[in-house]
Parts: C-alpha cells; sequence; structure tokens
C-alpha cells in the first residue's frame, strides 16, 4: 500500500441525524464546522438546541467519533439527560430508502448493504438474502443489486485502494465506503469489458443514494467529489492504485503469497482465473437424454452452448435457472464441468453400497443416482443443507437416505462396510473463488490449516468404513497443497492405502472446450484383507 495520500481532504461529517437540525453547520466545510464547534465545547453552549441544551458543553458540528472526548459532565445534583448527539447510532443497514424500487440508486444501496455485511464477516449470498427481505424490489433490481455487489466484491482491492488514494481516513459507516465501492466497481470496469451504466448516472445516482439513507445523507457532497475525482483523475489514479498487490490482483496479501508459493509458474493465471466471471455449466442427466440432444434442444431454444465434458454443456449466456429447458423436469442440473469427474472417478457398478460423507447441496449425490443403480447414503452435519439434497433429488426422480451426522464420528454408522466412499470436505474453496468472490475477504490464513485438521479426521474416520479392495475418493474445491496434495500424502500414508490415478490438483481453467473450477482429486483403493 503506497503512503501518498491526495491533497484533497474529503473527510466525511459522520454525524448523527439528529445533530445536523440546526447545528448551524449547512453551506460549511465539514472540516470548517468542526473546527467552529470546538470552541463552544468549551463553554459557550449552544442557545437551540433543545435537549442539548441541558449539556452546554456539546459541540454542536463535531464528528460523532470526536465527541467522546469533548463530553463535560453535568453538575451532581442535577438529572443528567444524554445530549441527542451523543447517541451511538447503530448501522441502520436494512433502512429502506424512499427511493423507486427500480433505481439505481436503490440498486447501490441494497448492494453496499450486502457488501458491508460481508466486511463484518457474513457471506455474500447469506447478506444478499437479508437485503433482498428488507428491500421491496421488483425482480429486476434485485438482479442489479446482485450483479453490483459481485463485481463490487471482485474489484474490492483496486476499488479500497482507489478510495485510499481519494480520502483522507476511511469513510465511516462503512457501508458508505461500501457504496463508494459499488460505484467505482461500475465506473471502473475490468480492462476490457464495457461500463455497464453511462458514468455520470452512477455519480448521480450514487449521491442520490447516499442522500436518501440517515447513515450518510451527511457525505453526498462527499460521495460526489470523490466519484467526479475519480473520473476526472482516473488514469493517474488508476496507474498509482496498481502499484500495490491489493489492488493489482484483488486479493488479500496472504492470498497472493499463498498462491505464488504453490504454483510459482502458474500463479498469475491461477488469481486472474479467479476473478473471471464464472460459466454457467449444466450436467445433462444420463438417465434422461443424450448431450447431443440436450444440445439440439438449447438450440431450438434459442440459447448458445457448448459441450465442455462427456455430460458437461456450458451455456454462452448464464440465465436463471427457471428458464434453463428441462431444469425443473430434471434433464440437466447445475454443476461445474470439474465437479463432474467425481462420480465417473468412482467406478459405479449397478448394487453397490455409496456414501457420500459431505454431502449437501447434493450436486454429486444426483451424479452418482443418475450413473449407476446404487445403494446411496447422503451425510452432512448442516441439516438445513441436507435438505437441499432431498429437493435436488427430488427434481431428479432419485432417492438416497440423508443422515444429519458428523462424517468425522461413528454413532451414525450402521457398521456396515461401503463399496464407494466420496469424501468432498469441507475446505478454504479457494478454488471456486470465481463463483464465490467473497470468499478471499472473509477467509484467514489460519483457516487452511484449521480446515486440513478437521478433513485429516473425517477422512481417518471413513476409512474403517470402507470394504476391503473399496475406492474412497478426496475431493476439495481448494488450490492450497496443505489441504489438497499434502493431505492425500499423508493419509496413504497413514493408512498404507493404494493411490489410483485421478486429476490431483485442477488449476481453474476458462476457455475454448474446457473451463473448470479449481478442485482436487485423489482415489485410494483399500488393500483386500
Ligand atoms: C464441499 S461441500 C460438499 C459439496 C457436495 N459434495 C456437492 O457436490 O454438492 C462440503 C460439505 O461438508 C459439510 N460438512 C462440514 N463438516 C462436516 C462433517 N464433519 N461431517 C459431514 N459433513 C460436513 C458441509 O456442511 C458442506 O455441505
Amino acid at each position: 500500500m503506497t503512503d501518498k495520500r491526495p491533497t484533497l481532504s474529503l473527510k466525511p461529517k459522520a454525524k448523527p441525524a439528529s445533530d445536523r437540525r440546526g447545528a448551524g453547520a449547512a453551506g460549511r466545510k465539514p472540516a470548517q464546522a468542526a473546527e467552529r464547534a470546538q470552541p463552544r465545547a468549551q463553554g459557550q453552549g449552544q442557545g437551540s438546541q433543545g435537549q442539548g441544551e441541558r449539556a452546554p458543553a456539546q459541540p454542536a458540528a463535531a464528528s460523532g467519533y470526536q465527541l467522546k472526548h469533548h463530553v463535560v459532565r453535568a453538575p451532581r445534583e442535577e438529572p443528567r439527560l444524554r445530549a441527542s448527539h451523543e447517541v451511538k447510532v447503530a448501522p441502520q443497514r436494512d433502512y429502506k430508502p424512499d427511493l423507486k424500487s427500480d433505481s439505481l440508486a436503490l440498486a447501490l444501496l441494497g448492494a453496499a448493504s450486502a457488501v458491508a455485511r460481508v466486511q463484518g464477516g457474513m457471506a455474500l449470498p447469506q447478506a444478499l438474502s437479508i437485503v433482498f427481505g428488507a428491500y421491496d424490489v421488483t425482480p429486476q433490481t434485485r438482479g442489479a443489486i446482485q450483479d453490483i455487489a459481485y463485481r463490487t466484491m471482485r474489484q474490492l482491492g483496486r476499488s479500497e485502494t482507489l478510495l485510499g488514494l481519494m480520502t483522507s481516513k476511511a469513510p465511516e459507516p462503512p457501508m458508505l465506503g461500501a457504496l463508494l465501492c459499488a460505484a467505482l466497481s461500475l465506473l471502473d470496469p475490468p480492462e476490457g469489458t464495457p461500463a455497464p451504466y453511462e458514468a455520470f448516472t452512477v455519480v448521480d445516482q450514487a449521491v442520490t443514494g447516499a442522500a436518501a439513507h440517515p447513515d450518510f445523507a451527511h457525505a453526498k457532497a462527499m460521495v460526489n467529489a470523490v466519484l467526479r475525482r475519480f473520473l476526472r483523475e482516473r488514469e493517474s489514479l488508476v496507474e498509482e492504485a496498481l502499484r500495490t498487490p491489493l489492488a493489482r490482483w484483488n486479493y488479500p496479501q496472504w492470498w497472493i503469497d499463498t498462491a505464488r508459493a504453490a504454483y510459482p509458474r502458474d500463479w498469475e493465471a491461477v488469481l486472474a482465473a479467479g476473478n473471471a466471471h464464472p460459466p454457467l455449466t449444466l450436467r445433462v442427466n444420463r438417465r434422461r437424454q443424450e448431450v447431443a440432444a440436450y444440445l439440439q434442444s438449447l438450440q431450438d431454444a434459442g440459447l448458445d452452448a457448448e459441450q465442455v465434458g462427456p455430460y458437461a454443456v456450458r451455456l454462452a449466456q448464464a440465465i436463471n435457472v427457471s428458464q434453463i429447458p428441462g431444469f425443473a423436469e430434471g434433464v440437466v442440473s447445475v454443476q461445474d464441468a470439474g465437479a463432474q469427474l467425481a462420480a465417473p472417478l468412482l467406478d459405479l457398478q449397478d448394487g453397490m453400497r455409496v456414501l457420500d460423507a459431505c454431502a449437501a447441496p447434493g450436486g454429486k449425490s444426483g451424479h452418482i443416482l443418475e450413473t449407476a443403480n446404487v445403494e446411496l447414503t447422503a451425510v452432512d452435519t448442516d441439516a438445513l443443507r441436507l435438505g437441499r439434497v432431498g429437493d435436488n433429488l427430488g427434481r431428479l426422480g432419485l432417492a438416497a437416505q440423508l443422515v444429519t451426522a458428523d462424517a468425522g464420528a461413528t454413532d451414525w454408522w450402521d457398521g456396515r462396510q461401503y463399496d464407494r466412499i466420496l469424501a468432498d470436505v469441507p475446505c478454504t474453496a479457494s478454488g471456486i473463488v470465481r463463483r464465490h468472490p467473497d470468499i478471499r475477504w472473509l477467509r484467514r490464513k489460519s483457516d487452511t490449516s484449521q480446515l486440513a485438521t478437521l478433513s485429516a479426521k473425517i477422512l481417518d474416520n471413513l476409512w474403517q468404513m470402507l470394504l476391503p479392495n473399496g475406492k474412497l475418493l478426496f475431493v476439495t474445491c481448494s488450490l492450497w497443497p496443505q489441504e489438497s496434495e499434502a493431505q492425500a500424502a499423508a493419509f496413504a500414508a497413514r493408512h498404507d492405502a493404494v493411490r489410483l490415478d485421478a486429476p490431483g490438483q485442477l488449476l481453474p481453467v476458462g476457455g475454448a472446450g474446457q473451463d473448470h473450477d479449481g478442485l482436487f482429486y485423489a482415489l485410494f483403493q483399500k488393500k483386500a484383507a
């Protein structure tokens, strides 16, 4: 990160809404207003502050987070009334502004609310579902909120670096910073991609959005100034920002370092692949239709697509699942082409007993049951997610025994060993960041070893559940060797397992005829008794 700061100082006033009424600061620059308030804090009184009159030492126009230092206690004998501007207002992320429900301003605020939640540690899909619940918007605006939130996540490092170059301190509250990052992601699309809106519309709507929200209406002039400055000085600001790895790659530094250490030749391609838009890839249900026939039905529906795996079809344009021909009827499922390697690697035969040990939401369970007539047990610790396995299998017209349980324990197991075990263990998901761009900002470096420890426990426990000559397929959607190859090698050594042919580490790739996430596959066979 560069230390160089611009001369323009755009400090948000960050006052609670109650403090803005009658404060006499209207039209002044925020910094001036704050300075003028200082002498009053030393005993001049406020004149007409309502409740605040009882606490004469409160500065009228001081910023919210400076107030604490200027509080003068009221005399003991009088009941002390709390000045309204002393109250710390909790962020109102669910506040529904009075804006047109299909406006870009509302979409920007919705995206900013979701992004601020991710910055507070929540996964983006969960954050978006809260926003959708709070904002009563049209499906079109929902789509826009989602699109802007995902764009913002993919460019957060770059946008935050640019913001750092244009403001003298981090915008408060965090949702204001998120609003600026959301607007910047629209003004500053990745190289070679078109801007989704006219620049002046984005600035106008970001300012309108800021003005309509009680937490940062005070900062609408700052929003306007920052975004206009970006447009004026774009070239030099971007050039300066790109000197930092954070802005260049849009990943935290530890992530960049880990990728570089693991893949000294490919790390740049790996990071770039994680920033690309993911394709919409389908798995054709071989029980229902041949791939060629399905491709024809897509063509008949006016949808361009190409085959990218034995049963994998990639649509040229992403569409809503409800619009995918045959989806509701179970002819196809949404599944990455790399994830479609699991079922064939298991070498399934009719009549086998198969365990899918970390099954939810059931992508691979469905593929297993489409491949052969097996008796499948699908286990997952998360009952809610396991419900989705049931939904997915129901749509496909297939069935499994669903068990909510810990695959690292035996209390649920009937003691009968399985012919095949799929262990698609929990991991950092570093190989699927193009689909989940929030993951990079949510994960911590220490998560890798914690998850590797958990998955080693699951794998060790599952091994006893495998028949002699049986096969266990170990899968992760991680790029980190600690969770994948190092784990596989240590497991084989611990259990004297035979390691069979499997792809190993697949790096994420998108291109003609080949397109998949970053996944890891290791296949083990138990020696005959
Ligand atoms: C990578 S996802 C599995 C994806 C799934 N196989 C599919 O193809 O749709 C990992 C799953 O492991 C589950 N999980 C985490 N810890 C577990 C445990 N101790 N036992 C069983 N499942 C666990 C999570 O709830 C999550 O659903």
